[in-house]
């Protein structure tokens, strides 16, 4: 089946459960993290990294096995413990509402993660659906040198030129062209994105 449907989800203040504290439960976590979710590990042990955001605060580490207990509530939970039987564990553990990703099964996962590169206000996800992990990783990593990191700023300044258009220019064709040539590689390239917009929009009008 490969019909996935991509969206952004909005984590802040959700319950997220990890079940496991290896490699690949610390790679969920920090991936986890800047959404300000509420970030629960459940294992018996831990990576250093997961126990000093645990002694830091900024999650939760139980120090135990998973039961079913440890998922009431959460909505997205991810079961990345070594061992495949626990794994498939939680997802059977699982309520019908709750999303649930198998680290060693991606067939009964209801979603997978995507290699995702994140420049501020710009997000992008690439997914293989499973097929190379590794090629999702390669792209992403030819994508990070595209969308280097002005792509921050640049983000910011196409974020509030577009709020200045929409409220200031009623004319629909200029409003078009304005919010149109400020996306370029000459515009990105051009150094003083201000000026040269005012510049822009004195020979428009
Ligand atoms: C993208 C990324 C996101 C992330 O995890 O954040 C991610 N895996 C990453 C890396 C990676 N994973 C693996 C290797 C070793 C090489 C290899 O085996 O190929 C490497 C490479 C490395 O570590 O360098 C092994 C592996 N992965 C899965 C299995 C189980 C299986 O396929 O059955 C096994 C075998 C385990 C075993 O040996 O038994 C399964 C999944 N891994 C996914 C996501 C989902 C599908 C995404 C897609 O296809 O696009 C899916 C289905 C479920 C999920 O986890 O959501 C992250 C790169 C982040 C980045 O750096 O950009
Ligand atoms: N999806 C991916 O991206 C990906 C990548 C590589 C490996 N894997 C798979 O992910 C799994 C974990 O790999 P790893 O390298 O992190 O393993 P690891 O050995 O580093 O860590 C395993 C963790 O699971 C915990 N654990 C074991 N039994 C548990 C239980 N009953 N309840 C709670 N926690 C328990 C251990 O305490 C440990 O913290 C493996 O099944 C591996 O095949 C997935």
């Amino acid at each position: 089946m490969n019909g996935y449907y991509p969206i952004m989800l909005k984590l802040e203040g959700k319950k997220v459960v990890v079940a496991g504290g290896g490699k690949v439960a610390e790679r969920k976590v920090k991936g986890l993290l800047e959404t300000g979710a509420a970030i629960t590990v459940i294992s018996p042990e831990s990576t250093p990294v997961i126990q000093h955001l645990a002694h830091e605060g900024k999650i939760t580490w139980k120090q135990k096995s998973f039961a079913k207990l440890d998922i009431q509530e959460a909505f997205l939970i991810i079961a990345a413990t070594n061992d495949p039987h626990t794994n498939n564990l939680v997802k059977e553990e699982a309520a019908e509402h709750q999303l649930v990703s198998i680290a060693d099964n991606p067939e009964e996962s209801d979603f997978h993660l995507p290699s995702h590169l994140k420049r501020g206000r710009l997000s992008i996800a690439v997914s293989t659906g499973g097929a190379s992990p590794i090629l999702a990783k390669q792209i992403r990593k030819q994508l990070e040198q595209q969308f280097d990191s002005r792509y921050e700023n640049y983000l910011e300044f196409l974020f509030s030129k577009r709020k200045w258009i929409l409220k200031n220019v009623e004319d629909a064709d200029l409003k078009r062209k304005l919010l149109t040539v400020i996306v370029s590689p000459e515009f990105l390239n051009s150094g003083d994105w201000d000026e040269m917009f005012q510049r822009l929009y004195e020979q428009m009008i």
